[in-house]
Protein backbone atom coordinates (compact mmCIF):
# COMPACT_ATOMS: atom_id res chain seq x y z
CA UNK A 1 0.00 0.00 0.00
CA UNK A 2 1.44 3.41 -0.75
CA UNK A 3 1.84 6.05 1.98
CA UNK A 4 0.00 8.85 2.85
CA UNK A 5 1.61 12.16 2.47
CA UNK A 6 2.63 13.14 6.41
CA UNK A 7 0.90 16.65 5.50
CA UNK A 8 -2.27 15.23 4.94
CA UNK A 9 -2.28 12.85 8.57
CA UNK A 10 -4.22 15.12 10.29
CA UNK A 11 -7.18 16.08 7.68
CA UNK A 12 -6.91 12.05 7.31
CA UNK A 13 -7.25 11.62 11.29
CA UNK A 14 -10.90 14.11 10.70
CA UNK A 15 -12.36 12.49 7.63
CA UNK A 16 -12.37 9.08 9.74
CA UNK A 17 -13.93 10.55 12.81
CA UNK A 18 -16.81 12.35 10.44
CA UNK A 19 -17.16 9.73 7.94
CA UNK A 20 -17.61 7.50 11.13
CA UNK A 21 -19.83 9.79 13.13
CA UNK A 22 -21.98 10.48 10.30
CA UNK A 23 -23.24 7.18 9.67
CA UNK A 24 -25.34 7.26 13.02
CA UNK A 25 -27.25 10.18 10.99
CA UNK A 26 -28.92 7.59 8.98
CA UNK A 27 -29.91 5.26 11.55
CA UNK A 28 -31.00 8.21 12.97
CA UNK A 29 -32.94 9.16 10.24
CA UNK A 30 -34.08 5.66 9.22
CA UNK A 31 -32.54 5.82 5.87
CA UNK A 32 -30.53 2.25 5.81
CA UNK A 33 -31.25 -1.00 6.80
CA UNK A 34 -28.75 -3.17 8.30
CA UNK A 35 -25.47 -2.44 6.66
CA UNK A 36 -26.95 -0.91 3.29
CA UNK A 37 -25.94 2.38 2.82
CA UNK A 38 -22.59 4.12 3.35
CA UNK A 39 -20.59 7.53 3.50
CA UNK A 40 -17.63 9.10 2.06
CA UNK A 41 -15.57 12.02 1.96
CA UNK A 42 -12.90 13.16 -0.45
CA UNK A 43 -9.62 14.62 1.05
CA UNK A 44 -9.15 17.66 0.05
CA UNK A 45 -6.01 18.13 -2.11
CA UNK A 46 -5.15 15.11 -2.65
CA UNK A 47 -6.31 11.90 -4.97
CA UNK A 48 -7.79 9.98 -1.78
CA UNK A 49 -11.26 9.24 -0.32
CA UNK A 50 -12.05 8.29 3.35
CA UNK A 51 -14.66 5.71 3.20
CA UNK A 52 -16.94 3.15 5.01
CA UNK A 53 -15.72 -0.41 5.51
CA UNK A 54 -17.90 -2.98 3.69
CA UNK A 55 -20.76 -5.34 5.43
CA UNK A 56 -19.33 -3.97 8.74
CA UNK A 57 -23.06 -3.04 11.04
CA UNK A 58 -22.64 0.13 12.24
CA UNK A 59 -22.49 0.18 15.90
CA UNK A 60 -19.22 -1.29 15.14
CA UNK A 61 -17.90 1.09 12.69
CA UNK A 62 -14.72 3.17 14.29
CA UNK A 63 -12.78 6.16 13.03
CA UNK A 64 -9.77 3.13 12.69
CA UNK A 65 -12.00 1.01 10.25
CA UNK A 66 -12.58 3.32 8.07
CA UNK A 67 -10.39 3.05 4.70
CA UNK A 68 -8.92 5.80 2.57
CA UNK A 69 -8.62 4.63 -0.77
CA UNK A 70 -7.21 6.41 -3.92
CA UNK A 71 -9.48 7.87 -6.88
CA UNK A 72 -9.73 4.66 -8.31
CA UNK A 73 -11.40 2.58 -5.46
CA UNK A 74 -7.44 0.97 -4.39
CA UNK A 75 -7.29 0.91 -0.56
CA UNK A 76 -4.39 2.93 0.62
CA UNK A 77 -4.32 2.40 4.66
CA UNK A 78 -7.41 0.50 6.36
CA UNK A 79 -7.39 -2.78 7.61
CA UNK A 80 -10.77 -3.75 6.09
CA UNK A 81 -11.77 -4.49 2.75
CA UNK A 82 -13.67 -1.15 1.47
CA UNK A 83 -17.71 -0.41 0.76
CA UNK A 84 -19.01 -2.11 -2.11
CA UNK A 85 -19.73 0.99 -3.79
CA UNK A 86 -16.34 2.16 -3.45
CA UNK A 87 -15.46 2.60 -7.47
CA UNK A 88 -18.86 4.55 -7.70
CA UNK A 89 -17.65 7.16 -5.13
CA UNK A 90 -14.43 7.22 -6.81
CA UNK A 91 -15.82 7.74 -10.20
CA UNK A 92 -17.70 10.68 -8.70
CA UNK A 93 -14.59 12.36 -7.12
CA UNK A 94 -12.69 12.02 -10.51
CA UNK A 95 -15.96 13.21 -12.88
CA UNK A 96 -17.10 16.03 -10.57
CA UNK A 97 -14.47 18.02 -8.78
CA UNK A 98 -16.93 20.04 -6.97
CA UNK A 99 -17.87 17.14 -4.93
CA UNK A 100 -16.24 16.53 -1.59
CA UNK A 101 -18.62 13.92 -0.57
CA UNK A 102 -20.81 11.14 -1.41
CA UNK A 103 -23.50 9.37 0.61
CA UNK A 104 -25.43 6.19 -0.78
CA UNK A 105 -28.53 4.85 0.94
CA UNK A 106 -31.78 2.79 0.29
CA UNK A 107 -34.27 4.57 2.24
CA UNK A 108 -37.94 3.59 1.65
CA UNK A 109 -39.62 5.96 -0.33
CA UNK A 110 -36.64 7.40 -2.18
CA UNK A 111 -36.07 3.69 -3.06
CA UNK A 112 -39.88 2.94 -3.71
CA UNK A 113 -39.67 5.79 -6.95
CA UNK A 114 -36.33 4.60 -8.11
CA UNK A 115 -37.37 0.79 -8.64
CA UNK A 116 -40.33 2.65 -10.81
CA UNK A 117 -37.95 4.76 -12.32
CA UNK A 118 -40.04 8.01 -11.93
CA UNK A 119 -38.41 11.22 -11.27
CA UNK A 120 -39.87 12.60 -7.64
CA UNK A 121 -41.54 15.60 -9.20
CA UNK A 122 -40.83 19.18 -7.59
CA UNK A 123 -44.14 19.60 -5.87
CA UNK A 124 -43.57 21.31 -2.64
CA UNK A 125 -41.23 24.10 -0.92
CA UNK A 126 -38.65 21.84 0.84
CA UNK A 127 -37.90 20.11 -2.55
CA UNK A 128 -37.19 23.24 -4.64
CA UNK A 129 -35.20 24.47 -1.57
CA UNK A 130 -32.59 21.47 -1.14
CA UNK A 131 -32.79 20.38 -4.68
CA UNK A 132 -34.27 23.23 -7.07
CA UNK A 133 -35.77 20.86 -9.69
CA UNK A 134 -37.09 17.42 -9.81
CA UNK A 135 -34.82 14.53 -8.20
CA UNK A 136 -33.74 12.65 -11.22
CA UNK A 137 -33.85 8.80 -12.21
CA UNK A 138 -30.12 7.46 -13.23
CA UNK A 139 -29.70 4.31 -15.41
CA UNK A 140 -29.51 1.20 -13.44
CA UNK A 141 -26.04 -0.55 -12.98
CA UNK A 142 -24.84 -3.66 -11.43
CA UNK A 143 -22.97 -2.95 -8.61
CA UNK A 144 -19.31 -2.94 -8.58
CA UNK A 145 -16.96 -0.97 -11.28
CA UNK A 146 -17.71 2.69 -12.85
CA UNK A 147 -21.24 2.24 -14.06
CA UNK A 148 -22.96 3.43 -11.16
CA UNK A 149 -20.43 6.10 -10.80
CA UNK A 150 -20.86 7.07 -14.81
CA UNK A 151 -24.52 7.23 -14.40
CA UNK A 152 -24.33 8.89 -11.31
CA UNK A 153 -22.04 11.42 -12.70
CA UNK A 154 -24.07 11.93 -16.15
CA UNK A 155 -27.19 12.59 -14.39
CA UNK A 156 -26.01 14.77 -12.00
CA UNK A 157 -23.54 17.05 -13.62
CA UNK A 158 -25.28 20.25 -14.53
CA UNK A 159 -28.17 19.51 -12.49
CA UNK A 160 -29.36 21.67 -8.94
CA UNK A 161 -30.29 18.34 -7.25
CA UNK A 162 -27.63 16.97 -5.10
CA UNK A 163 -29.82 13.60 -5.28
CA UNK A 164 -30.15 11.05 -8.09
CA UNK A 165 -32.27 8.07 -8.06
CA UNK A 166 -30.34 4.92 -9.19
CA UNK A 167 -32.94 3.00 -10.96
CA UNK A 168 -33.39 -0.01 -9.42
CA UNK A 169 -31.26 0.61 -6.65
CA UNK A 170 -31.42 3.52 -4.44
CA UNK A 171 -30.34 7.34 -3.63
CA UNK A 172 -26.61 8.15 -4.22
CA UNK A 173 -26.73 11.98 -3.01
CA UNK A 174 -23.16 14.23 -3.57
CA UNK A 175 -22.56 17.52 -1.55
CA UNK A 176 -19.65 20.17 -0.05
CA UNK A 177 -18.54 17.70 2.55
CA UNK A 178 -20.14 14.86 4.31
CA UNK A 179 -22.67 16.15 6.37
CA UNK A 180 -24.27 18.27 2.97
CA UNK A 181 -24.58 15.25 1.15
CA UNK A 182 -25.82 13.16 4.39
CA UNK A 183 -28.11 16.52 4.74
CA UNK A 184 -29.30 15.96 1.06
CA UNK A 185 -30.21 12.24 1.89
CA UNK A 186 -32.25 12.77 4.87
CA UNK A 187 -34.12 15.90 2.68
CA UNK A 188 -34.46 13.30 -0.63
CA UNK A 189 -36.22 10.51 1.80
CA UNK A 190 -38.13 13.32 3.57
CA UNK A 191 -40.01 14.47 0.13
CA UNK A 192 -39.93 11.19 -1.55
CA UNK A 193 -42.41 10.15 1.42
CA UNK A 194 -44.62 13.45 1.07
CA UNK A 195 -44.96 13.54 -2.69
CA UNK A 196 -45.70 9.62 -2.42
CA UNK A 197 -48.73 10.03 0.44
CA UNK A 198 -49.71 13.22 -1.34
CA UNK A 199 -50.27 11.26 -4.97
CA UNK A 200 -52.42 8.47 -3.19
CA UNK A 201 -54.83 10.98 -2.62
CA UNK A 202 -54.93 12.54 -6.42
CA UNK A 203 -52.63 13.99 -9.11
CA UNK A 204 -49.58 16.04 -7.72
CA UNK A 205 -48.90 19.18 -9.73
CA UNK A 206 -45.00 20.50 -9.84
CA UNK A 207 -44.47 23.88 -8.73
CA UNK A 208 -44.20 26.64 -11.37
CA UNK A 209 -40.50 27.08 -12.60
CA UNK A 210 -40.37 30.92 -11.68
CA UNK A 211 -41.19 29.64 -7.78
CA UNK A 212 -39.16 26.92 -8.13
CA UNK A 213 -36.06 29.11 -8.97
CA UNK A 214 -36.89 32.18 -6.43
CA UNK A 215 -37.87 29.45 -3.61
CA UNK A 216 -34.05 27.57 -4.41
CA UNK A 217 -31.80 31.12 -4.35
CA UNK A 218 -34.01 32.15 -1.39
CA UNK A 219 -32.67 28.64 0.65
CA UNK A 220 -29.48 28.15 -1.25
CA UNK A 221 -28.17 32.57 -0.73
CA UNK A 222 -30.03 33.83 2.42
CA UNK A 223 -32.04 30.80 4.32
CA UNK A 224 -29.70 30.07 7.65
CA UNK A 225 -27.27 32.31 9.15
CA UNK A 226 -24.59 33.79 7.78
CA UNK A 227 -21.91 37.10 7.27
CA UNK A 228 -20.20 38.94 9.49
CA UNK A 229 -23.09 39.80 11.86
CA UNK A 230 -23.68 35.90 13.02
CA UNK A 231 -19.90 35.25 13.44
CA UNK A 232 -19.45 38.21 15.63
CA UNK A 233 -22.55 36.90 17.36
CA UNK A 234 -24.67 39.64 16.53
CA UNK A 235 -28.38 38.97 17.59
CA UNK A 236 -30.23 41.92 16.71
O1 LIG B 1 -26.25 -1.09 -2.56
C1 LIG B 1 -25.69 -1.97 -2.02
C2 LIG B 1 -26.17 -3.35 -2.20
O2 LIG B 1 -27.35 -3.34 -2.96
C3 LIG B 1 -24.56 -1.67 -1.10
O3 LIG B 1 -24.23 -0.35 -1.29
C4 LIG B 1 -24.94 -1.76 0.36
O4 LIG B 1 -25.37 -3.01 0.69
C5 LIG B 1 -23.80 -1.34 1.26
O5 LIG B 1 -22.66 -2.09 0.98
P1 LIG B 1 -21.33 -1.87 1.77
O6 LIG B 1 -21.51 -2.37 3.20
O7 LIG B 1 -21.04 -0.39 1.77
O8 LIG B 1 -20.31 -2.68 1.01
Amino acid sequence: MTAIPAHHADTVARLRREVCALHAELIRWNLVTWTSGNISARVPGADLMVIKPSGVTYDDLTPESMVVCDLHGTPVEGAHAPSSDTDAHAYVYRAMPEVGAVVHTHSTYATAWAARGEPIPCAITAMADEFGADIPVGPFALIGGDDIGKGIAATLAGHRSPAVLMRGHGVFTIGRDAKAAVKAAVMCEDVARTVHLAREHGPVDRLPQHHIDALYDRYQNVYGQRGPRQEEGADS
